[in-house]
């Protein structure tokens, strides 16, 4: 099996996505913002967009892997089932006797039912018999004795490849942080991925597959803000170079909101150099030139704007930018829609969401070929193709 990504843009082969679940359907007015959702999708509309995303892929010659198959297959594993039974048992607010209930109902659940109690949560009605005891009594029905994992849908943010290596984050936001064991588990123990090493972990600062782009093959970007530290970025680079992933990388500091909670959602590439890019971050943006000094220690060298750090560091001349809408407040309203959050499936063709009509315009006039899908439903989780999307293997570019 090859696994390789040494850049943005080159041909799209495999790809990880996760076709939303039950999970969305847990979402309510009452735990939409802690679950990360701006509203409360249709779940059954959101399924159908997505499986009109995954075709669009399939058409294009790109295999389409989903989390969830990975999943079950995983947890027909011994090792991985106790594995990832214990960490969802290791839940404070359960206690001794709800947990060895829930320990109880999980056993009993075959691979595909426990994947899909790991990923969409387990309501304290659903868990028959009741295991009784003080924590139970003291649940309503709609609680969660396991909580349901709605982000899930955004496969970008929970592990990233960098050549043959993959990197299991470590999310900041605690909605989402049990995303990442599952990630973890599938990399360890599916037999599609036998023999890849991990190049994080995460156990370790944050990280967020959303801030790490792969500017060309040896140059990578992290955005750093909402969701990736400082100190996770400097651990990064440390892993990076010590396997000699890189000989670059760029630290991008970005506005620490939710309109750009990641690097990818103010600019992503859409050609070997061109990127499609939030007109006040192509302004403002700057880069720290991270490299290796002697002892293989990340060095910084001084800030300066993103888009020339960029050219230096992929040694061409300049990175062409497509500007998201047309005047700033279509492009306000553009980017919050995720027009920047663009999938490349080769150099100049990408998959975006249908409503950004001014940007895709912008990038057709530029020469990109733009497929468009519609995200009415998946977009309420403020995520676009890009985000619901983790290239395993793309064709090398070097
Ligand atoms: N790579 C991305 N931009 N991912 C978007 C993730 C959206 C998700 N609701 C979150 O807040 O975490």
């Amino acid at each position: 099996m090859v696994h390789y990504v040494d850049s943005e843009v080159s041909p799209l082969r495999t790809v990880l996505l996760h076709r939303p679940g039950h999970e969305l359907a847990r979402l309510t007015p009452r735990n939409n913002d802690s679950l990360l959702f701006d509203g409360i999708p249709w779940v059954g509309r959101a399924q159908e967009e997505h499986d009109a995303f995954a075709s669009a892929l399939r058409e294009r010659g790109v295999e389409v892997l989903y989390l969830g198959d990975l999943l079950a297959e995983t947890l027909a594993i011994p090792q991985a089932r106790a594995e990832l039974t214990e960490a969802v048992l290791d839940d404070r607010r359960l206690g001794d006797t709800l947990r060895a209930g829930v320990g109880r109902y999980l056993a009993d659940q075959d691979p595909r039912r426990l994947a899909d109690v790991l990923m969409s949560g387990l309501a304290h009605g659903e868990l028959k018999p009741g295991p009784g005891g003080l924590v139970y009594e003291l649940m309503e029905p709609n609680d969660f004795v396991i909580d349901p994992l709605p982000n899930l849908l955004f496969t970008r943010d929970s592990s990233v490849w960098v050549r043959d290596r993959v990197a299991v984050t470590s999310l900041a936001m605690p909605a989402r942080r049990r995303e990442t064991t599952l990630t973890r588990a599938i990399y360890r123990y599916h037999p599609r991925f036998a023999g890849v090493d991990l190049l994080y972990d995460p156990t370790l600062e944050h990280v967020e597959g959303g801030d790490v782009l792969v500017l060309a093959p040896q140059v990578l970007a992290i955005g750093v803000g909402e969701r990736t530290t400082p100190a996770g970025a400097e651990r990064l680079a440390r892993r990076v170079f010590g396997e000699g992933l890189a000989h670059t990388i760029l630290v991008v500091p970005i506005a620490q909101e939710r309109a750009t909670m990641h690097l990818d959602t103010v600019c992503t590439m859409v050609d070997v150099d061109a990127v499609v890019i939030y007109p006040n971050a192509a302004d403002s943006l700057r880069a720290y030139t991270v490299t290796a000094d002697a002892d293989g220690e990340p060095h910084a060298g001084p800030s300066r704007p993103f888009l020339e750090a960029a050219a230096a560091a992929m040694g061409i001349d300049r990175l062409r930018t497509i500007e998201t809408g047309l005047d700033p407040v279509t492009a306000e309203r553009e980017q919050w829609d995720d027009g920047n959050n663009t999938l490349a499936i080769a150099p100049r063709l990408c998959v975006a969401y249908e409503r950004n009509v001014e940007t895709n315009a912008q990038l057709e006039r530029a020469g990109i070929e733009v497929v468009r899908i519609s995200g009415s439903e998946l977009g309420s989780g403020r995520g676009g193709p890009r985000c619901m999307s983790c290239p395993i293997e793309r064709a090398p570019l070097t």
